[in-house]
């Protein structure tokens, strides 16, 4: 039977985001329902994984060690409801330095996919950017956008043809637990 494969955004879909970028542990605050969305999917059999990118290391706000102190914070959040979360992928370069893991280009989907050995396509990809979306698009993946973060700004431009638009995390996971 195939994986059950999910894959969100970090920022402005698990947690709050802001434009001064998520530097510390004590920054990285879980927008409502979040936790218990991610917890709820697994429990019901989806595999959780992240793809986010991280310029701030590139940019030096913060470093990798603080970085995953935040995911070990999110998977302790998780785990305390009874969930898990699956694989983090991070790009924490520049937007300027050519990687080919920066949204929107689909690199970290390809790194996940591979890691659990399914297809792209159709997966759902959960994002608050435009480059969220775009990503999906560019690997045949389900472009969802929820209107937390960036989202509701993100919502007035042009979006991939077929975009999904819920509200927030919680709502995709309703969507996805009872259809
Ligand atoms: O939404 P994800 O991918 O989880 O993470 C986004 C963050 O890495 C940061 O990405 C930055 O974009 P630039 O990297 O400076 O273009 C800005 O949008 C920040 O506000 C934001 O916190
Ligand atoms: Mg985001
Ligand atoms: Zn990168």
């Amino acid at each position: 039977m195939m994986l059950k494969l999910l894959i969100l955004d970090r920022d402005g879909v698990i947690n709050y985001d802001s434009d001064a970028y998520i530097k510390s542990v004590e920054e990285w605050i879980p927008l409502p329902g979040s936790i218990e969305a991610i917890a709820q999917l697994s429990k019901a059999g989806w595999t959780v994984a992240i793809a986010t990118n991280q310029s701030g290391i590139a940019r030096g706000y913060y470093d990798i060690a603080t970085l995953e102190a935040m995911h070990a914070r999110l998977r302790a959040l998780v785990a305390e409801q009874g969930g898990e979360v699956g694989l983090v992928v991070y790009c924490p370069h520049g937007p300027d330095e050519g990687c080919d893991c920066r949204k929107p280009k689909p690199g970290m989907l390809k790194i996940i996919a591979e890691h659990y050995k399914v297809p792209l396509a159709g997966i759902w990809f959960v994002g608050d950017s435009l480059g969220d979306l775009e990503a999906a698009k560019a690997v045949d993946s389900q472009p969802v956008l929820v209107k937390t973060g960036k989202g509701e700004k993100t919502q007035a431009k042009n979006l991939p043809v077929g975009t999904l638009i819920f509200d927030d995390l919680a709502a995709v996971a309703a969507e996805l637990i009872n259809n």
